[in-house]
């Protein structure tokens, strides 16, 4: 099986990268922003059909939350017109699709975990622009399937967890929000439940994936800081302490009933997700 992954050197992207050695019987073609543009289709198109590619990981896209809020025109380009080419030249060819959106879709109104039935509303361009990709996804690949997950952190790329980790070293002290709940993601347990899938039945829909547990984004920090042994004071604010140019949800956790009883898996704990990742981050600076 040939599969292409887009956006190969995003969080996402490396995670798949570092595990294709285990999965020895697909034939991975990585491809980052440099080498395949998504929002280049005839480029698209001559990858898929050159490289015969059976699936596409779909990890490119938007993922600057506030900076979305200034440039909607450029997120949607890649978030939604891209994904909704892919869709249509996957298709073509008879290949599959998988494609990951966000909790951002929701509004946070709710405060029982969302599933894949409820009433999306997002709140901010990037929410926007995920839903709609959401939407030409599943209208146009007949052999797609859309992830929502949330909070997703790796040892690869820009994330909340590194954030965390460099503002206690540099500043000792930060407020984080406590009134923002949801479920952080290892991006590296995403990627192994999708090539898991890939090696067995693959059934097409929208699906809900993110680690086990809920906490607030400040509990998500002081652990990232236990974990990490680093001294310094992290202290819980609202939100409106933290002033940002698009809204969150206050509340967005995942229900993930669906992709548990339809692929049979036990998903880790957040906790101990992340633990594995600071190990792995303190690893390498110990190198
Ligand atoms: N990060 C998170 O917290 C969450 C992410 N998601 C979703 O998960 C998926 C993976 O996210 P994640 O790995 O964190 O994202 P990252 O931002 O880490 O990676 C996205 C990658 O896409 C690349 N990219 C941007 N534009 C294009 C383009 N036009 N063509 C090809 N590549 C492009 C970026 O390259 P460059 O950096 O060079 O621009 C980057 O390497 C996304 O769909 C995201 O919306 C969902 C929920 C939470
Ligand atoms: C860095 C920082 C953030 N915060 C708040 C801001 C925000 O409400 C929350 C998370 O901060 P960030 O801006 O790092 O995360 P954000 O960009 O909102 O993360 C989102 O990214 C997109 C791509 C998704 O799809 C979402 O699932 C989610 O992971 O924590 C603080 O309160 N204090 C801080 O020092």
């Amino acid at each position: 099986m040939n599969i292409l992954i887009t956006g190969a050197n995003g969080q996402l992207g490396s995670e798949f990268r570092e595990l294709s050695p285990l999965y020895s019987s697909y034939n991975f073609f990585f491809a980052g922003c440099d080498s395949l543009n998504i929002c280049e289709v005839e480029a698209v198109r001559e990858y898929i059909s050159a490289h015969n590619i059976d699936f596409i990981i779909n990890c490119a896209a938007y993922t600057a939350v506030n900076a979305a809020e200034e440039n909607p025109v450029d997120c949607d380009k890649v978030n939604h017109t891209a994904v909704s080419n892919l869709a249509k030249v996957a298709d073509e060819y008879d290949a599959g699709l998988i494609h990951f959106s966000t909790d951002y879709v929701f509004d946070g109104s709710k405060n029982t975990p969302y599933t894949e039935e409820d009433p999306t509303s997002a709140r901010a361009i990037y929410g926007i622009t995920k839903l709609a990709s959401e939407r030409v996804t599943l209208a146009k690949c007949n052999k797609a399937m859309v992830i929502r997950t949330s909070w997703v952190y790796s040892f690869y790329g820009h994330n909340f967890v590194k954030t965390v980790l460099k503002q206690l070293q540099l500043r000792g002290s930060m407020g984080v929000v406590y009134d923002q709940i949801g479920t952080p993601t290892y991006a590296k347990d995403l990627a192994k439940f999708v090539l898991n899938v890939l090696s067995t039945d693959f059934i097409p829909g929208l699906y809900h994936y993110s680690n086990e547990g809920v906490c607030s984004w400040f509990d998500f920090a002081k652990m990232v800081q236990r974990f990490a042994g680093l001294k310094g004071e992290i202290y819980p604010i609202h939100s409106d302490q933290y002033p940002a140019k698009a809204p969150r949800p206050a509340y967005s956790v995942l229900d993930k009933t669906k992709v548990k009883d339809t692929y049979n898996i036990k998903i880790p704990y957040w906790v101990d997700s992340l633990e594995e990742c600071i190990q792995r981050i303190q690893n390498d600076t110990n190198k």
